[in-house]
């Protein structure tokens, strides 16, 4: 998949910027708040997944402005697409985004068409961070192979927050404990069929990250991968998520009835579980070095492009946010050897970047929200 052409007017500080990436490398230099995050932001809206900064709608038009708007032109071994995404004040909720010159209902139905990657220097943390970046990690890298998998994992949060609600109000004598009966077996169903896939994908992701941690320690450490389920002691080879699977997870959510009514919520389910790992057999989470960390969280979003781009039959565009300035050279060039042959969006503030751009790409300037291409 490659981007052809960006326009972007209005959103955030971004002006008139019109430009034609180059088919691999593009790198967007500039002083601080710049712009150069606002433009990764601005093709990340595109591939229909919700702002990674939890932009409100009406913070993404220029404060001085009273419109935004968006074009991006794609291609892949197939066809050419077209991305149109604007909107107006007042009425931002209203969005118009087209594909292809088909209005669209909502922003989201843009999802599965610019399928890209992004890595933000928050993602270094996704090792040595908490679980639930890691669960985050897992939600997003399966809702961009399987399309319906996000509004699962919605209706599953807004189900475990009244079950707390009410987990409480048993508490306090204001709800009998028969009332939990119908969240439960919904919540169980939901949940045994996110642990199925996050499970499934877990496992692709132990293939891909093996390989790539050999070749990041140069053959010295072996990484095991496996999802940490709270609810089931073994997944493997199980399919039946909405028979056996389901009945299981409802008898642990009634086994912890009483612990969680102490506790006030729920202790055990999909929402506590986690993406464990092994290095030489040592686990992660208590051993691990800052250094084995940091290249664990790279080599987590190299295999999330490498799985997608195996789903997709297309390599997806690697969206780099201002992360190559915290790693040292060896883990520059290593991410870089490993993108080299997809389309690549790389901000930074200086340019000592180890790669050819005379061959391999073009470099941009980005002040003030403009946008200039500099080696023509
Ligand atoms: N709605 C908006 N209207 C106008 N300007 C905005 C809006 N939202 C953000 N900005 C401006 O965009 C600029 C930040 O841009 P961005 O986050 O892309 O910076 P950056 O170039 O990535 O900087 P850094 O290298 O520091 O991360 C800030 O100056 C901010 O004030």
């Amino acid at each position: 998949m490659v981007i052809t052409k960006i326009s972007a007017d209005g959103f955030k500080n971004l002006k008139k910027v019109e430009i034609y990436p180059h088919e691999k490398m593009n790198i967007f230099c500039g002083k601080n708040a710049q712009g150069k995050t606002n433009l990764i932001e601005a093709i990340w809206l595109c591939s229909g997944v919700r702002s990674f900064r939890n932009t409100k709608d009406r913070e993404m038009i220029d404060i001085n402005g009273q419109f935004m708007n968006i074009d991006i032109s794609f291609k892949n071994s197939f066809r050419s697409q077209d991305i149109h995404f604007a909107m107006a004040r007042p009425n931002v909720r209203e969005k118009n985004v087209t594909l292809n010159g088909v209005k669209l209902k909502t922003p989201s139905k843009l999802f599965g068409s610019l399928d890209c990657v992004i890595f933000t220097p928050e993602d270094l943390e996704l090792s040595k961070g908490s679980p639930e970046n890691r669960r985050q990690f897992l939600d997003l890298s399966v809702s961009q192979i399987k399309n319906s998998y996000s509004s699962v994992i919605s209706k599953y949060d807004d189900l475990i927050e009244q079950r707390n609600i009410l987990l409480k109000n048993i508490c306090y004598g204001r709800s009998k404990r028969e009332e939990l009966e119908v969240w439960d077996i919904q919540l169980a169903q939901l949940g045994a069929y996110i642990s199925l896939l996050r499970y499934n994908y877990t496992k692709k992701l132990d293939m891909f990250a093996k390989k790539l941690y050999e070749d990041i320690s140069e053959g010295r450490e072996r990484l095991e991968l496996e999802y940490y389920s709270t609810v089931y002691s073994n997944l493997e080879g199980r399919k039946d998520y909405a028979g056996e699977m389901a009945e299981e997870y409802l008898n642990c959510l009634q086994n912890n009835l009483e612990d969680d009514i102490r506790a006030g919520f729920t202790q055990k389910g999909v929402h506590r579980d986690d993406l464990a790992g092994k290095i030489n057999g040592l686990a992660v989470r208590q051993f691990a070095s800052q250094g084995q960390h940091r290249s664990l969280a790279l080599i987590l979003k190299l295999s999330q492009a490498y799985i997608l781009a195996e789903e997709i039959d297309d390599s997806p565009c690697i969206l780099l946010d201002d992360v190559l300035s915290e790693l040292d050279l060896s883990r520059q060039k290593f991410v870089i050897s490993k993108i080299h042959d997809m389309q690549v969006f790389i901000t930074c503030c200086d340019r000592n970047i180890p790669f050819d751009e005379k061959s391999h790409g073009k470099i941009f300037n980005i002040e003030n929200g403009m946008i200039v291409q500099e080696n023509k």
